[in-house]
């Protein structure tokens, strides 16, 4: 027996997520961070900016990733693990270089990075691997040492992310109105993104037909949809539909939208809908305003009830599920062929994303990938 630790060669585990405001003089700062150089309508992003502002300025994601990293430090503590957890965000303090900074002072130079969306896609993979990139070349630049960054693979259908939803599908149906249960529609929901994007999401092979970020959502969904039919004895009918929608509105996203949705179900007859936001890793503000406000209006101008399913967040299971991929990365690493864990029909995704994975319509080095710049 060797004595080096299960999560070796990784030295630190980095949280990377998209940060948000957390009062209302960082929303317009922050918005100008997500949305430089990607050509949103100034229309649109008043509009958004108004949903922050009624919540004070405060976006839930900043608590959610607080909360999560300390059951993720609970977690691999109460497995004996000494690896430290670091938190970098895209958009919003910590910044990602300065967490990077940090983490290289501290003396690591081995990162497993989580990255707080579980899908394929440009934004929820490759966008995070640029900023990777980005801030690798901010260290590089200033003479500091730079770290061997890589990201586990894709968690969204991990049994540590899909069980915590079940559970909230079903807490859901329960809040519902007796009468309406059981004939209750599910909604499941993501964000939408163009539909260009979503055709180019993943490997090169998963390319068209909608692409890996719609068939990784479809197979989640219909893992839920068997789960919870199994569970009430009810076969009942399900979906998947979307939210948050921006860009121009002659360039084409993926839909139909949720309220959308919910009118054309409400029109065929369905009693009540719950949704089921299988898109998010915890209450962003897309669950907050999108869904707990805007399709709630919606659906209370229709008389048609609805429930929310909650988010994973920082659900145990979840922090478990991370411990499971980073030692199974861990002993991939060291060359070792450990077991991994999956649902539904897709099987586990990829370690390391191929070259031309999720292209970025304008080509930009990222980190931790096979096209990597960096080892
Ligand atoms: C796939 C996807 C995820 C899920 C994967 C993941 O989680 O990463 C996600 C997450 C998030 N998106 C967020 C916020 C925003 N996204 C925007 C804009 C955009 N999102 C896109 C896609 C996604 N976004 C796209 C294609 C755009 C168009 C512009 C572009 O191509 O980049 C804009 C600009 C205004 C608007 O148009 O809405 C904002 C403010 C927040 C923080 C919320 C909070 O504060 O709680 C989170 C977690
Ligand atoms: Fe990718």
């Amino acid at each position: 027996m060797s004595d080096q630790p299960a999560h070796a060669p990784y030295d630190a585990l980095l949280l990377l997520s998209f940060g948000g405001p957390e009062g209302p003089d960082d929303v317009v700062p922050f918005l100008e961070n997500v949305t430089r150089g990607r050509g949103i309508p100034r229309e649109r992003l008043k509009e958004v900016g108004r949903h922050y502002f009624l919540f004070g300025g405060v976006s839930p994601i900043n608590d959610q990733n607080r909360e999560l990293l300390r059951v993720l430090r609970e977690e691999l503590a109460g497995a004996g693990l000494d690896l430290p957890v670091y938190w970098g965000n895209r958009n919003w303090t910590p910044y990602l270089t300065d967490t990077l900074r940090q983490l290289v002072a501290d003396g690591h130079r081995r990162v497993l990075t989580l990255a707080t969306s579980a899908y394929a896609s440009y934004s929820g993979c490759r966008q995070y691997r640029e900023n990777l990139a980005d801030a690798l070349a901010a260290l590089e630049a200033e003479g500091l040492p730079v770290p061997r960054v890589d990201k586990l693979r894709h968690y969204f259908n991990h049994p540590g992310f899909v069980r915590p939803m079940v559970d909230a599908t079903l807490a859901a149906l329960d809040a519902l109105p007796e009468e309406v249960r059981a004939g209750a529609h599910l909604a499941f929901t993501t964000h939408s993104i163009p539909t260009a994007a979503a055709d180019t999401s993943g490997p090169a092979e998963d390319h068209g037909d909608g692409g890996a970020y719609v068939a990784q959502h479809l197979d989640v969904a219909r893992t839920i949809a068997e789960a919870v039919r199994a569970e009430t004895g009810t076969d009942r009918p399900w979906e998947l539909v979307y939210q948050s929608r921006s860009g121009a509105p002659h360039i084409p996203w993926l839909e139909p939208d949720i309220c959308d949705h919910l009118e054309a179900v409400h029109g065929e007859g369905a009693p009540a809908v719950v949704m089921v936001p299988i898109g998010f890793v915890s209450d962003h503000m897309e669950v907050k305003y999108d869904l707990d406000t805007e399709a709630v209006a919606k659906a209370a101008e229709l008389g048609l009830p609805v429930a929310r399913a909650a988010t994973v967040g920082a659900d145990p299971r979840f922090a478990a599920a991370v411990r499971e991929l980073v030692l199974e990365r861990a002993a991939a690493e060291r060359g070792e062929r450990p077991e991994r864990c999956a649902l539904g029909a897709l099987g586990p995704s990829h370690d390391l994303c191929p070259v031309g994975c999720c292209p970025a319509r304008s080509p930009r080095p990222a980190a931790a990938g096979a096209d990597s710049p960096y080892a």
